[in-house]
């Protein structure tokens, strides 16, 4: 099949033989799928860090697909950040992002490239959607100021892979996940997501003794946090399931607030002192809760535990991270 042929297509069982591109193999999310694709009999999965492909050049991206000639890709690349970064830096996190995306896509397509899973974000929503958030309430009201250029961004990568289906007949898709950590999660204080970011402020109270920690916001807000090793395999299971052009969901269908999240970090690191809340610091969107429906339809449901999922990334943070400061 080519792009230009527009034929119907079935999604099935990805070819384990075939050149499957990672962009982002290094992150979060792109580690995970790395190693759910080599737990699943890949023999050719290929990847490039930053540092020797800039995804912003377009000359270079269209090079190196034009070398590698993947099968299938997964666009796990973005510039990607917590509250905090999003809204201090939201030229980068638009530009940078449509940038990244937009080559990674049209160089894709250019090489007729089978099947690509688009990777956005529940922040794509509105901010007052009404929860648990369906896919059907994207555009339907304004966006949280924290992070809508990144968004923005998002959304336009959604209407990019739609687009092809509709003028190529490509089983694109693009699946939209809530906030996620595991291995690999950034854990800078300034530029994390909230889950590493009290990961590491409580484990170094306790490893110093410090008799109270200060977190941002009012911690009200609610958020859904979903284990890296659960979004690579919803990943996979949709690549070989699903076939349309609705952005799907990927959560585990619960919340919890933010101060809960702390208290469980808390009691899962050891700390025993005091936790303040700085309200001067934004909370962001009030609530973030994926309706989960159509990824459950398309038979996937999250299986880590926050629980084991938070004990596993605290081992994985003492051992990587935390040992680098001693
Ligand atoms: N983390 C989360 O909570 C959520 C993430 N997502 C989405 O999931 C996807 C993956 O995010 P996540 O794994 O957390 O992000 P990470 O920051 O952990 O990883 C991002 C990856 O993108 C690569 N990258 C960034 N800029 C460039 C560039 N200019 N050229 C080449 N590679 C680049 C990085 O490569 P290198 O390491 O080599 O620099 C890195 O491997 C993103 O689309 C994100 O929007 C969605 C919802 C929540
Ligand atoms: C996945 C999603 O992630 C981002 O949205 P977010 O969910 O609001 O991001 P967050 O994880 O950074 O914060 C969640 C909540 O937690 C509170 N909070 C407390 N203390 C810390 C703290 O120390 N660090 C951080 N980052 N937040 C803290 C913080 O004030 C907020 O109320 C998007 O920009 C965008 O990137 C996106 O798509």
């Amino acid at each position: 099949m080519t792009a230009s042929d527009g034929l119907e297509y079935t999604p099935g069982e990805l070819d384990r033989d075939a050149t499957f591109y990672v962009a982002g193999h290094r992150g979060l999310v792109g580690s995970a799928i790395v190693r759910k694709l080599k737990a699943s009999g890949f023999e050719n999965v290929v990847g490039k860090t930053s540092a020797e492909l800039d995804l912003k050049d377009r000359y270079a991206v269209f090079a190196y697909m034009a070398e590698v000639k993947p099968r299938y890709i997964v666009l796990a690349a973005a510039k990607v950040g917590g509250i905090l970064a999003n809204s201090t830096y939201p030229v980068d996190f638009l530009s940078d992002n449509m940038r990244i995306q937009t080559n990674v896509l049209d160089a894709a397509l250019a090489n007729d490239v089978e099947r690509v899973a688009f990777l956005g974000s529940s922040c794509i929503y509105p901010k007052f959607a009404e929860q648990p958030i369906r896919e059907d309430s994207l555009l339907t009201g304004h966006l949280e100021p924290t992070n809508d250029a990144y968004a923005i961004a998002k959304i336009a990568g959604i209407l990019h892979t739609q687009a092809v289906r509709r003028q190529y007949g490509l089983p694109w898709i693009s699946a939209m996940p809530t906030n996620l950590y595991g291995p690999n999660d950034n854990f800078s204080p300034k530029g994390s997501h909230v889950l590493p970011a009290l990961i590491r402020r409580y484990d170094e109270a306790a490893a110093c003794g410090a008799p109270s920690v200060t977190n941002w916001g009012t911690g009200t807000p609610r958020r859904e946090f979903l284990h890296s090793d659960d979004m690579a395999d919803a990943v996979m299971h949709l690549m070989e399931h699903y076939d349309g052009p609705e952005q799907v969901n990927v959560g585990t269908g619960t919340d919890v607030t933010i101060r809960e999240i702390a208290e469980t970090i808390a009691d899962v690191v050891g700390y025993t002192g005091e936790t303040e809340w700085d309200a001067s610091k934004p909370d962001g969107t009030p609530q973030k809760l994926l309706d989960v429906s159509k990824l459950a339809e398309a038979g996937w449901t999250a299986k880590i535990s926050l629980a084991e999922g938070l004990e596993r990334t605290v081992a994985w943070y003492r051992e990587h991270v935390g040992a680098l400061r001693e």
